[in-house]
């Protein structure tokens, strides 16, 4: 087994203060064809929260539970932090770790699932960051993805139990789960995987339906629904809408659901505005009972998650996965959850 001299957490970053949101959006956007509108209408969102998103908290508390647990299993390691879009930048993180010495690295994304934004775009800022770090650059090498780890399911479970809890009583046994993630153009979606077909939702489904089964067990009912498109209109997206869905559930007759943010590992700005706000008030306006589901997060058993994904790789032993798709992300590929295609710049 090689030996791992540190592990570097990448995430998607967001900005530290209201000066940052416009340039921070432009960094997520650079080249994607995203209207003006939408930019506007998303820097109104981190307004909300005075220009801070909840992701960097979110990111270096988990960075701060991570470090106990990795030495508990003896696996204790410095942990790096770096971003796509926002400081610290992944490339400043690969320099720091060269400096200091790191010569093989594990990774670990914040993104559960496949697909171009949660796995090949990480993988090109890895490369990227190598390459502008010059020179003795560590080698680094990416988690594999956990929406089927028994410990992801296990946090997210308890998330919907917890939000259930909030429900009134006689709704409990019977609200609806509604589970969410990121809309990506159709596109996007067909492309993902190493046989380009679909894997993205396929992912989202088998998360969405483990998590199901641990509260109300095999066969129960559930909803896998889409949030937070962006992209010009007349590009298809994941649907349906969570917004759209929670009003035809009301016309169904449904009084109570949890919208779960599986797709999602912590509670950050698209979970606490486009549900707890966007989403919450839809459901208030069509008179249906809301329960929001907690994201993984530091809960304990994500968490150790995450020590099990370092541990696979540090030691021999063998992947822990929940039901029938099994281990995404070791070996992606060359190709693998391409781009989509880019606009021409303007
Ligand atoms: C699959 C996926 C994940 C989950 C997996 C992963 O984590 O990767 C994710 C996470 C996130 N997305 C985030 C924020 C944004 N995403 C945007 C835009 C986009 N997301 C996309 C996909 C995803 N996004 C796509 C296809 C676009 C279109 C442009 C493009 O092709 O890139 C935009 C631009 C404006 C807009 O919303 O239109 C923003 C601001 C934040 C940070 C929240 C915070 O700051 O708290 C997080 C964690
Ligand atoms: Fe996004």
């Amino acid at each position: 087994m090689p030996e791992y001299d540190a592990l570097l957490l990448l995430s998607f970053g967001g900005p530290e203060g209201p000066d940052d949101v416009m340039p921070f959006l432009r960094n997520v956007t650079r080249g994607r064809g995203i209207p003006d509108e939408r930019l506007a209408e998303v820097a109104e969102h981190y307004q909300h929260f005075h220009g801070v998103s909840p992701i960097n908290a979110q990111n270096r508390a988990l960075i701060d539970a991570l470090g106990p647990a990795l030495a508990e299993r003896g696996l204790d390691m410095p942990i790096y932090w770096g971003n796509r879009n926002w400081k610290p930048y992944v490339a400043d993180a690969v320099r720091q770790m060269r400096d200091d010495g790191v010569h093989r690295a594990l990774v670990f994304a914040t993104s559960a699932t496949t697909s171009y934004s949660g796995c090949r775009q990480y993988r090109d800022d890895l490369d990227q960051a190598r390459r502008v770090s010059g020179e003795g650059a560590p080698v680094l090498v990416k988690l594999r993805h956990y929406f089927d780890h028994p410990g992801f399911v296990a946090a997210n479970a308890a998330g919907v139990r917890a939000a259930l809890e909030t429900l009134p009583a006689e709704h409990r046994a019977t609200a609806r789960l509604v589970f969410t993630a990121h809309s990506i153009p159709e596109s996007m979606n067909d492309a993902s995987g190493p046989e380009a077909d679909g894997l993205y939702v396929k992912q989202h489904r088998e998360t969405a339906r483990l998590v199901t089964e641990q509260l109300r067990g095999p066969g129960a009912d559930f909803d896998l629904v889409w949030q937070s498109r962006s992209g010009p209109p007349q590009v298809p997206w994941l649907e349906p809408d969570v917004n759209d869905h929670l009003r035809a559930l009301a016309a169904d007759g449904v009084q109570a659901v949890v919208v779960a943010p599986t797709g999602f590992v912590s509670d950050h700005v698209e979970v606490r505005w486009d549900l707890d706000n966007e989403a919450a008030e839809t459901a208030a306006e069509v008179g249906v009972h809301f329960g929001r589901a907690y994201t993984a997060g530091t809960h304990p058993a994500f968490v150790n998650a995450v020590v099990d994904l370092v541990e696979e790789r540090v030691r021999d032993v063998e992947p822990a996965v929940l039901g029938d798709l099994g281990v995404c992300g070791v070996d992606c590929p060359i190709g693998c959850c391409p781009a989509p295609r880019r606009r021409a710049p303007a």
